[in-house]
C-alpha cells in the first residue's frame, strides 16, 4: 500500500510493514491458504515449549545473515536485491506457499506445500522444475538442519503422477545416511492424505564452508 502525500487524494492506510524492520516470516498462514493447507499446518504446528516432535522453520525471503557477507562475486547492488527463489513473489498464493517442519530426533522434515497458479507446467498442473525446486529446498533444509551448511551435489527425481495446480501436497524427507561431508536424503511427495504418490527423489548434499560460495 502506498503513502500518498497529495492533499487532494484519498488518504490510504499505510502498511505497518513500511515502518517495521521485522522481516516477514513466509511460513506463517495467510489468507491464500486453503482449508486443507491450514488443516495440515495445524496438524504439524506445535505450541512453543509444548515438547512436540515437530518444529516449524521460519522462512524469510533472503538469508539475512549472509546477505551482506559476500561482495566478492556480486556487486553490492545485485547482492542487496537478491531474494530466495521460492520466496520472491510477493502475491500470497501465487507461487510457492509452504511451511517446513523438522523432527530432529527422526532426522525428518515434512513440508506442507500449496502450489499456486504461477507454477504451471502442463495445463492445470505443476511444472516439473517447480517440483524439483520444492524438493531441493526441503531436502536441503533437512540436510542443513542435521549437517550444517551444505550444497546440493546430486538430485534424482522420479515424477510418478502430476500435481494439480492449487492442490496441497506433503513433501516428506528423511536423512538416510551421513558419511564425512556427505549427507543423503530421500524424499516423497504425496497427496495430503498420503494415498497418492506424486514424486520420489533422492539427494546428496555436501558440507561446505560459507567461503566456498565466494571462492567457487
Ligand atoms: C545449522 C542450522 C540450520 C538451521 C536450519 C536451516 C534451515 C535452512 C532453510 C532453508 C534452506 C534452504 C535450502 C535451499 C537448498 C538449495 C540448495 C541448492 O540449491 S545448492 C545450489 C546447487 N548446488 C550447487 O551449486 C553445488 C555446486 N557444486 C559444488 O559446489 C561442488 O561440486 C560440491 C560442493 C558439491 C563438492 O565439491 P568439493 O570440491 O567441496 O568436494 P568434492 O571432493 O568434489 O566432493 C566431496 C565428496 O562428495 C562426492 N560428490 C560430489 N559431487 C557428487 C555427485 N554429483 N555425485 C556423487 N558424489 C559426489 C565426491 O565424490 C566426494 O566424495 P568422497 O569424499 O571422495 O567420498
Amino acid at each position: 500500500m502506498l503513502l500518498c502525500a497529495c492533499a487532494s487524494a484519498p488518504v490510504q492506510q499505510v502498511s505497518p510493514r513500511l515502518f517495521s524492520s521485522a522481516p516477514r516470516d513466509y511460513s506463517l498462514p495467510n489468507d491464500s491458504w486453503s482449508a486443507e493447507m491450514r488443516r495440515l499446518y495445524d496438524q504439524y504446528d506445535q505450541e512453543p515449549g509444548g515438547g512436540g516432535r515437530w518444529k516449524r522453520l521460519p522462512s524469510y525471503n533472503r538469508f539475512l545473515k549472509y546477505a551482506t557477507a559476500g561482495g566478492q562475486c556480486l556487486s553490492r547492488l545485485v547482492q542487496s536485491r537478491a531474494r530466495l527463489f521460492t520466496r520472491n513473489i510477493k502475491e500470497p498464493g501465487a507461487a510457492f506457499e509452504y511451511a517446513i517442519f523438522i523432527n530432529e530426533e527422526e532426522k525428518r522434515a515434512v513440508c506442507v506445500f500449496q502450489a499456486g497458479h504461477l507454477l504451471e507446467g502442463p495445463p492445470g498442473h505443476v511444472h516439473g522444475g517447480a517440483i524439483a525446486t520444492i524438493i531441493d529446498n526441503v531436502t536441503g533444509a533437512c540436510a542443513t538442519y542435521i549437517s550444517g551448511f551444505v550444497l546440493t551435489a546430486n538430485l534424482n527425481i522420479n515424477y510418478c503422477s502430476p500435481i494439480s495446480l492449487g492442490s496441497v501436497v506433503l513433501v516428506d524427507c528423511a536423512v538416510d545416511r551421513v558419511e564425512g561431508r556427505k549427507t543423503w536424503v530421500s524424499c516423497r511427495i504425496t497427496s495430503a492424505d498420503g494415498s497418492k504418490l506424486h514424486t520420489e527423489a533422492t539427494g546428496l548434499f555436501v558440507s561446505v564452508g560459507v567461503s566456498h560460495l565466494f571462492t567457487g
